[in-house]
């Protein structure tokens, strides 16, 4: 498109002031600004004027039927020989979301570059690869690992990679993608520029992976390969499994269509979402969306109704994945920080929240699901988040936890 037509199509909108410095740039940048432009798409800013218009959510139940851990310590023989059966098929793949910063953790990198060794370099990537080494080792096959990266930090994370040697992971088992991203914008809808010449735009939230994921032809090349099952899960946790061999049979013998590792919430206060039933289909409900009747409720047992804390390992058969993926995912709307050019041209990072990003999350996949196994893993054995440097879910945290595992920092 030209000048002229992006201009216009601007004036449309509302938006020309992503062009207010289009005659300081050079050519590269001229063109480059008008490529980004092209690609937004601007309806997504249509959602600021009605998230006052409440999303109504259906009626929620908590969750009936999931395995708790003694339930799968019964069965785990069976479940680990369906699960080592699957896998030496080649029916399972992993997943990695990893387009994310180390921003909270002070460093400028993918979050997974982050070092948490303590007398020699171990890098979160090398846990998550050392960690699917294990199922590898004791199925005797290598099992497909995708890896989303954001445009912010794909160049890195695959330079990374490949400096590591993949961590002693077969190059040929992994594949990067690049999720997609979304505009930033003020209060008022009005799109932000990151840079004089740049759309201040970020990562799209964790719910596009499969899209993008798709878009970059993964999709078709694991189901040649014969993949039928992924199992995605976030960079920030150091001790899980990831292609479990005894979720993953869990998941195949009990039928169902995805299937989430949930550990029982520490308090009713643990920032985690929760799997639960809303109009009898399963569904998460984020730990910010909580109202204060459901985060204290008990059952008859005296436990907590809503107990079963998501740790974002989630399976998913392909299939029913390829069935949802044309259903609109919410949009939810996150008030931040965002850094952004001011009317003189000046780079302002704000103190304070000044706009909104807009994301589409995994957990709204699982409601369109019929049905998600709860299957519950030990939170000593496999739930050690990384989300800030210290205190609660941090890398000291998550150090002591891989200690406590045997592991040498
Ligand atoms: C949108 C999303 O997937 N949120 C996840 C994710 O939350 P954070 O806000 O990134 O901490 O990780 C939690 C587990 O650490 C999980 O409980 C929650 O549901």
């Amino acid at each position: 498109m030209s000048y002229d037509e992006i201009y216009s199509k601007l004036k449309n909108v509302g938006q020309e002031q992503l062009l207010d410095f289009y005659d300081e740039l050079n050519d590269e940048e001229k063109e480059n600004l008008l490529k980004q432009i092209e690609k937004i798409d601007f309806s997504i800013l249509d959602l600021i004027n009605h998230q006052n218009e409440e999303k109504k959510k259906g009626v929620i139940t908590p969750l009936k039927g999931g395995l708790s851990v003694a339930d799968i310590e019964r069965n785990r023989e069976e479940y680990t020989n369906v699960g080592i059966d699957a896998i030496r098929q080649g029916k399972v793949a992993a997943l990695l979301l990893a387009g994310g910063q180390g921003t909270r953790l002070g460093s400028d990198k993918p979050k997974g570059m982050y070092n948490i060794g303590i007398t020699k370099d171990v890098y979160i990537f090398e846990m998550i690869v050392r960690n699917l080494m294990d199922v590898v080792n004791q199925t005797g096959t290598w099992i497909p690992l995708y890896v989303m990266t954001s445009e912010k930090n794909n160049d890195d994370t695959v330079k990374f990679f490949k400096d590591m040697n993949y961590f002693g992971y077969d190059k040929d088992y992994v594949d990067f993608f690049v999720q997609e991203m979304a505009p930033a914008s003020t209060f008022d809808g009005k799109i932000y520029l990151e840079e004089k010449g740049k759309v201040s735009t970020s990562p799209n939230g964790n719910g596009g992976w499969f899209i993008s994921m798709v878009k970059a032809g993964l999709c078709e090349k694991a189901k040649k390969q014969g993949v039928e099952y992924i199992n995605i899960f976030a960079v920030d946790n150091v001790c899980q499994r990831m292609a479990d061999p005894c979720f993953v049979g869990a998941m195949i013998k009990n039928q169902y269509p995805s299937a989430a590792k949930v550990v029982k919430k520490a308090n009713p206060e643990e920032r985690v979402g929760v799997l639960c039933y809303e109009d009898g289909k399963p569904s998460i409900v984020e730990y910010y969306e909580l109202s204060d009747e459901m985060r204290y409720q008990k059952d008859d047992q005296g436990e907590l109704a809503y107990k079963d804390g998501v740790i974002l390992n989630y399976l998913f058969r392909i299939d029913k994945l390829e069935e949802i993926m044309n259903n609109k995912l919410n949009v939810h709307i996150v008030k931040k920080k965002i850094p952004y050019v001011n009317a003189k041209g000046e780079i302002v990072k704000p103190e304070v929240e000044n706009g909104y990003k807009f994301e589409t999350l995994v957990l709204d996949m699982i409601h369109m699901m019929d049905d998600c196994l709860a299957y519950e893993v030990v939170r000593n054995k496999e739930f050690a988040p990384i989300k800030n440097k210290t205190g609660v879910d941090s890398v000291d945290t998550a150090r002591e936890l891989l200690k406590e595992n045997g592991v040498t920092l």
